[in-house]
């Protein structure tokens, strides 16, 4: 397993998605349906009892994908992400008790945040690649870009309400790096293992951004 740092997931890919797994036996086909369409960079949530499970069995299929663990909100699930082959931690909100087992375990954090003071203090501690989440809730585009005024050092991962409609928009700002969502892995194509359907959605997402990006 190779060590990225926050900078090079965000970088690896304009679109992470996330990835909520019931049944262990559709991790590996979802994530090779993604990759099919052009994505490489996995966040895999810890909010199933399959999802530990799930990012070893993607680590070891696709050895070339970048996997990560999301909903990460305490030490042991970082430990137990990592044992498992995660590459990166992403949490809803900031922990310096997960900060701490980034540094313990030299596997990054890329913490959720929504206001001001929650980025200063991500800052303060030396983590300047952040999650905005949830990010259609709290304001989205005209709140990034209010924030990113005072606070241009941050790279944002916004998440949470991005989709197709408004990619565009979120990705036009300096201080999108990357963005997050389900958009492209709806629940009835996973429940029909429609793998092919979700082949053409992150086709179509990986398109979109390239003509968005050039
Ligand atoms: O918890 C959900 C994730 O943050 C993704 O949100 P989304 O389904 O609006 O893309
Ligand atoms: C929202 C998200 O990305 C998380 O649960 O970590």
């Amino acid at each position: 397993m190779s060590t990225v740092t926050a900078a090079q997931v965000f970088s690896a890919s304009p679109i992470i998605p996330v990835m909520v797994i019931e049944h262990l036996e559709d991790a590996v086909p979802l994530a090779k349906a993604l990759s099919d369409g052009g994505i490489n960079v996995f966040e895999i949530t810890l909010r199933t009892q399959a999802a530990i499970g799930a990012i070893e069995a993607v680590s070891k299929a696709l050895p070339d994908s970048i996997v990560g663990a999301g909903t990460v909100i305490n030490p042991e699930q970082y430990q137990q992400a990592v044992n498992a082959g995660a590459q990166f931690v992403i949490s809803p909100g900031f922990s310096p008790a997960l900060l701490e087992y980034s540094q313990k375990l030299n596997v990054p954090y890329i913490p959720g945040v929504a206001t001001a003071s929650e980025m200063v203090t991500a800052l303060s501690y030396g983590l300047d690649f952040l999650k905005f989440f949830p990010a259609e809730a709290n304001g989205g585009v005209p709140v990034l870009k209010a924030v990113s005024a005072a606070l241009p050092q941050i790279t944002f991962c916004p998440t949470g309400g991005v989709k197709e409609a408004n990619l565009a928009s979120y990705l036009a700002l300096d201080c999108v790096g990357t963005v997050g969502g389900t958009w492209m892995i709806p629940q009835s194509a996973i429940d029909k293992k429609d793998w092919a359907s979700i082949t053409e959605l992150s086709r179509k997402a990986c398109e979109l951004v390239a003509s968005l990006r050039g």
